[in-house]
């Protein structure tokens, strides 16, 4: 699916086999690292199947020797013996296979989550959250169920049913050969409706995401949803996937309805022809009534699993719509960490190594180009250096591509041509874990998770100590907050740090940014969130840190800019301005422009619609 565009990434249905063979090769290979409790399962089940089958023997004995009047009692005791031991058999086997089946999603369902944390960042862009979750949710309890039940159902069903058929074919080949006639009618119906069940299904479960889907886009903008009181829109719209999930399951039901009666119709012929040809044998005394009745027993022992093997294969199909789901999402592709030889297009320059990276501009930028769609640049040729110790600002119009830069400097995407340097190294020669060690990011998005305070500081840098907490948490001006939750930092903050005003949870993710000890921190200045007081208090903040790393800001706010060592002035996608405010306020007029209160918050004054005095 990674080649595949498109919102779904549904790949065109033509390129796979969809075929039962193909579906129980999925099994296989799905069951891959379980074949010694199948095997084990296997010889249970057949242990069970074969005392199964000795009991129609056992039964017959029994009918015809009460026929000539003789002693049952031991008989019926051996039959009671077999059908205890079959039974006990018979369970720890299904047991074995629905345990697999476990097994199998849990395998299943561990990669998924650790694809699906890996995936390239443009991935989460091209596909919804909600979807992606579904499948290891939804899309994955589906293929449990097929893979304990389907596949105990097709493992015991095919062993009970071939050893029915060798003693049939044994007892009376005729009367075998109309069980197989109306049987293999049956099964015509089945295959005929296989593929369309698992069409069907394959629908049902992309409802099921754009349900899961639809309701995170809702439940994520709760406050917007209220204010404008579009719940019943909301909820119209997540009922329109809740309808095409119920159209696409009564489809399934339907279809697997037909395949009950044909697979009924198939017992009850087939038990009518040899009773009425069976029947006439015996009158005819061409066949004892004890034949006939073990024929019948071993019939029941052919039709019912064969009818049972129907209903798995049905079911299979079934999961093969929710396995080629996960499948898709096994498919994307994920980031590579490690360091790459850098590709043909980008602009690599050898460079020797730095005899100390300290020297060297903590970041660098060189004339970088990008663009999230192929033909469609966002940056368009992007240079500046963030010296070591130094805070550098990032200005320009809305648009301008400000996140996009810290995008690519987190490592989130590549560059489509130039170079991000770390230390004087390139990212791509480091490699992407080698970079991210070095930098920590504060954005606007604040992420706070659901947890105590103390984890959501230490999220970065798990199990650090005490004194490190209290470095952060003091020099993220976060003490006053400590104190005033009962527990301190053992306080649990809610769902995205609910219990948090925002100018806290900015401060929160500032502490664990410094928790890392990063060379580089990039920060995305609240543009609100922060009254005068607090205002005042990041600046002092962020000159403090500027101490201990290097420091690149997206300003959003004067008292920011008047403050930075270096001030970089980015328009469409091209840095066009560096330089210190005073330098720019008088040789840049964009930057000019942005001073004069059209883009940038004058600092202590909350309304960014006045024109301050810029100087
Ligand atoms: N994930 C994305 N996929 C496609 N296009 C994007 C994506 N993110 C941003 N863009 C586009 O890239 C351009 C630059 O956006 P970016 O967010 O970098 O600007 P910005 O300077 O940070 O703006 P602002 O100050 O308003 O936050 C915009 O035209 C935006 O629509």
């Amino acid at each position: 699916m990674g080649q595949s565009a498109g919102g779904t990434g549904t790949p065109a249905p033509s390129d796979e086999d969809r075929s039962t063979r193909a579906a129980i090769r999925t099994l296989c290979r799905l069951t891959a690292g379980h074949r010694r409790a199948i095997a084990l399962a296997v010889l249970l089940t057949l242990a069970g199947s074969a005392l199964g089958l000795a009991q129609p023997l056992v039964a017959r004995q029994a009918v015809d020797a009460s026929g000539r009047g003789q002693v049952v009692w031991p008989l019926l005791g051996l039959l009671g013996a077999l059908f205890l031991a079959e039974a006990v058999t018979g369970s720890v086997g299904r047991f074995l296979l629905e345990r697999t089946g476990e097994g199998v999603v849990r395998q299943l369902r561990l990669g998924l989550v650790d694809r699906l944390l890996r995936l390239e960042m443009r991935e989460y862009d091209r596909h919804r959250g909600g979807d992606l979750v579904s499948r290891v949710t939804a899309d994955t309890t589906l293929l449990r169920e097929v893979v304990s039940q389907a596949l105990a159902d097709l493992v015991t069903g095919s062993i009970v049913a071939a050893g029915a058929l060798v003693l049939m074919a044994w007892l009376d080949p005729l009367l075998l050969l109309l069980v197989v006639l109306t049987v293999a009618v049956a099964a015509g119906v089945v295959t005929s409706l296989l593929k369309a069940i698992r069409c069907a299904s394959e629908r049902m479960q992309h409802a099921v995401g754009a349900i899961a889907a639809d309701l995170e886009r809702a439940l994520g903008a709760l406050p917007m949803v209220r204010v404008h009181r579009a719940e019943a829109r909301e909820s119209a719209r997540v009922g329109t996937r809740v309808a095409e999930a119920h159209d696409a399951g009564v489809r399934t039901a339907k279809l697997a309805s037909v395949m009950s009666p044909a697979v009924e119709l198939a017992v009850q012929g087939s038990f009518l022809l040899v009773l009425v040809v069976g029947g006439l044998r015996v009158g005819g005394r061409s066949g004892s009534l004890g034949d006939l009745v073990a024929f019948l027993l071993y019939a029941s022992y052919l039709v019912l699993p064969l009818s049972s093997l129907f209903q798995a294969v049905g079911q299979i199909q079934r999961g093969m719509g929710a396995h080629r789901r996960v499948e898709q999402a096994m498919r994307l592709p994920v980031e590579r960490t490690g360091p790459v030889s850098a590709p043909a297009h980008l602009t690599v320059r050898p460079r020797p190594a730095p005899p100390d990276d300290r020297e060297r501009p903590a970041l660098a930028l060189d004339d970088v180009h990008f663009g999230y769609a192929p033909h469609r640049p966002v940056l368009r040729g992007v240079s500046f250096a963030v010296p070591a110790r130094c805070q550098v600002a990032l200005v320009g119009p809305s648009g301008a591509g400000k996140s996009t830069v810290f995008a690519l400097v987190a490592g989130f995407y590549e560059p489509d041509a130039g170079t991000v340097l770390f230390g004087g190294r390139p990212a791509a020669e480091l490699g992407r874990d080698a970079c991210r060690r070095r930098l920590a990011v504060v954005d606007q998005n604040t992420h706070v998770v659901h947890g105590t305070l103390r984890e959501n500081i230490a999220y970065a840098v798990p199990g650090a100590p005490e004194t490190e907490l209290r470095r952060v948490v003091e020099l993220a001006r976060l003490e006053e907050v400590v104190d005033r939750l009962p527990g301190g930092l053992d306080a649990v903050v809610g769902e995205r740090g609910s219990t948090l005003s925002g100018g806290e949870r900015q401060r929160v993710a500032l502490a664990r940014a410094l928790l890392a000890r990063p060379s580089l921190l990039l920060l995305d200045e609240p543009t609100s969130h922060l009254d005068a007081i607090n205002e005042a208090a990041l600046t002092t903040v962020m000159r403090e840190v500027a101490r201990e790393c290097a420091l690149l800001v997206v300003a959003h706010r004067l008292s920011t800019v008047r403050h930075a060592d270096r001030i970089v002035v980015l328009d469409r996608g091209r840095t066009v301005g560096q330089g210190r405010h005073e330098e720019l306020l008088a040789t840049h007029p964009l930057y000019r422009e942005l001073a004069a209160g059209q883009m940038l918050r004058p600092g202590g004054h909350p309304s960014a619609g006045r024109a301050p005095s810029p100087s």
